[in-house]
């Protein structure tokens, strides 16, 4: 599906392709849709990261508080949207030692009462290693520092699902 067939969607048909670009926040695409018609994916992806930036710190925050944990409870339960789960699968993480399983619960959780939102990173872009390592790693950043680098994750994992909607060929999906 081309830009202009998305240009034609419905507000319903757009949301129901992009409301998950930013893991549980459809109000981003749902903000974007005034500034169509679009040029192409990339325009579109534009518009999402601006509407981001001009977020306060509160909402940028709430944005990463959407975010599941990594390896987290909602994994094991099955309770992860369908992107989540193949992120967290493509990095790793439906396959974790139980030691595994409790390291990152207990990071995790560490985390969240340092910063006051959970560890995002881009699970697709890198391995379970990768990701424990930044976590710790990243424990000892400047709060300030750390929800722009979030929130800098949260921009790659919506270009990648975006291309993702691009080679889909379920029928709801570009
Ligand atoms: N916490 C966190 O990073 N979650 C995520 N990362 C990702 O790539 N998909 C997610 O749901």
């Amino acid at each position: 599906m081309d830009i202009n067939a998305v240009n034609a969607l419905s507000y319903e048909d757009f949301l129901e392709i992009f409301g998950n670009v930013v893991e549980k926040c459809p109000i981003i695409p749902a903000a974007v849709w005034i500034h169509r018609p679009f040029t192409s994916l990339a325009d579109i992806e534009a518009h999402i990261s601006d509407f981001i930036d001009s977020l306060p710190e509160s909402g940028k925050e709430g944005i990463l508080r959407c975010h599941p944990d990594l390896a987290g409870r909602e994994l094991q339960s099955g309770a992860l949207t369908r992107d989540s789960q193949e992120e967290q699968r493509a990095a790793g993480f439906t396959d974790l030692q139980p030691s595994e399983v409790s390291r990152m619960r207990s990071l995790n959780s560490e985390y969240k009462e340092r910063f006051g939102f959970p560890f995002v990173i881009c699970a697709r872009l890198n391995t379970k290693r990768d990701i424990m390592r930044e976590l710790l790693q990243c424990l000892g950043n400047d709060p300030a520092a750390e929800r722009a680098r979030a929130i800098g994750e949260v921009k790659k994992i919506c270009a990648l699902r975006m291309r993702n909607l691009q080679l889909s060929n379920s029928p709801n999906k570009l």
